[in-house]
């Protein structure tokens, strides 16, 4: 439904020369909730305004629907740009209006009649759980409903693509949940595709089915979550697993296994989709002279699936331990020794 492709941008300024994206492709399919994770200055925001064409490359094509809208004027893009509703991270809100007033505006400069807009407002605002708001001052919501009706106002031309920017990132834990939830369920019901870009590792994981991880303007690694942070190859993405996934031993208990002086040795065991399912660890207990002792434990749903990692010690005979290794590997489960510090 998007296909980025081979885009490159550079911006000067006075501080120099940024190449914000470099080569970049990527295709976001219908009915997907697709993230793009990074580091600040990676960027992700460059990336998400070429979708609208806010942005322009220097170089590359963007097609929304079939229509390339890299070669349309900017006369041309105002059709296309209506189905394309926009969230952000600081809301954009008129705070002097009311909650109603905000929602309509893109009905307003559609062309749309006031009974018209009023019905659509009102369907808009009980989707997005503010039904009884329509009065009120937007500058005297919470951060959570202001988003609620930035939302709604990306909606109100009933979009086909959903782009979000950082729509999470002003918000407190609890209200992220509330917002993703929202999201899931516009892209659930109403069947709309969404872009997000996000810096939260939580974000990805709680709603995105795809992912692309960007770094100085390249895409590093892309693919189902499950996928990417199942099996990271790039330093990055290893980085962001770790932001939500225990995968180091602990200094107080490598403090512990260093005064026990039994030796051993230490194996981090990932589970991923399917191999959730199978008794490894009983399995390994049960090989001849292998004393087990699991160390840390942690387990992540990702979409519709888990990961876990176990942080075992293995004790027993150096050639005990070989065969609990080939057990774990023909068993499915990713397996790293881990030098403890
Ligand atoms: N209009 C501009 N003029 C000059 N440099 C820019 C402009 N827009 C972005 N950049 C630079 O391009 C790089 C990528 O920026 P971008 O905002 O896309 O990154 P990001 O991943 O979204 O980061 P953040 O979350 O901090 O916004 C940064 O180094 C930024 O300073």
């Amino acid at each position: 439904m998007i296909t980025f492709s081979h885009l490159n941008k550079t911006f000067y300024s006075r501080a120099g020369k940024v190449e914000a994206l470099k080569d970049v492709s990527l295709t976001i399919e219908k009915g997907d909730i697709f993230g793009v994770i990074g580091f600040s200055g990676a960027g992700k925001s460059t990336l998400l305004r070429m979708a609208n064409l806010l942005e322009r490359p220097d170089s590359g094509t963007v097609t929304v629907d079939g229509k390339e809208l890299t070669g349309m004027s900017e006369r041309q893009l105002i059709p296309i740009r209506r189905r394309i509703g926009m969230v952000f991270q600081q809301f954009h809100l008129l705070e002097s209006r009311t909650v109603a007033q905000n929602i309509e505006i893109p009905m307003v400069l559609a062309g749309m009649e006031a009974s018209e807009r009023a019905a659509r407002r009102e369907e808009l605002l009980k989707f997005v759980g503010l039904g009884d708001k329509a009065e009120v001052y937007a500058g005297r919501l919470s951060g959570g409903q202001k988003q609620r009706v930035g939302i709604a106002r990306a909606l109100a031309l009933s979009p086909s693509l959903l782009l979000c920017d950082e729509a999470t990132s002003a918000l407190d834990p609890k209200t992220t949940e509330d917002i993703l939830a929202l999201l899931k369920k516009i892209n659930r019901e109403l069947g709309v595709t969404i872009l997000l870009i996000t810096h939260q590792m939580q974000v990805v994981q709680r709603i995105c089915s795809r992912v692309a991880v960007m770094e100085q303007g390249r895409i590093a690694e892309q693919g189902t979550v499950l996928e990417v942070f199942g099996s990271p190859r790039e330093e990055i993405t290893k980085s962001f697993v770790r932001s939500i996934i225990q995968d180091e031993v602990p200094g107080s208990i490598q403090a512990i296994i260093r005064a026990d002086g039994r030796g051993g040795r230490i194996e981090k065991l990932k589970f991923v989709g399917n191999t959730v399912n199978e008794p490894v660890i009983a399995e390994i207990a049960r090989q001849e002279g292998i004393e087990v002792n699991i160390l840390c434990a942690s387990v992540q749903e990702m979409q519709d699936s888990v990961m876990c990692v176990f942080l075992v010690r293995l004790l027993g005979s150096e050639t005990a331990i070989s065969k609990t290794e080939a057990l774990i590997d023909r068993m499915g489960v990713l397996r790293t020794e881990v030098q403890p510090a």
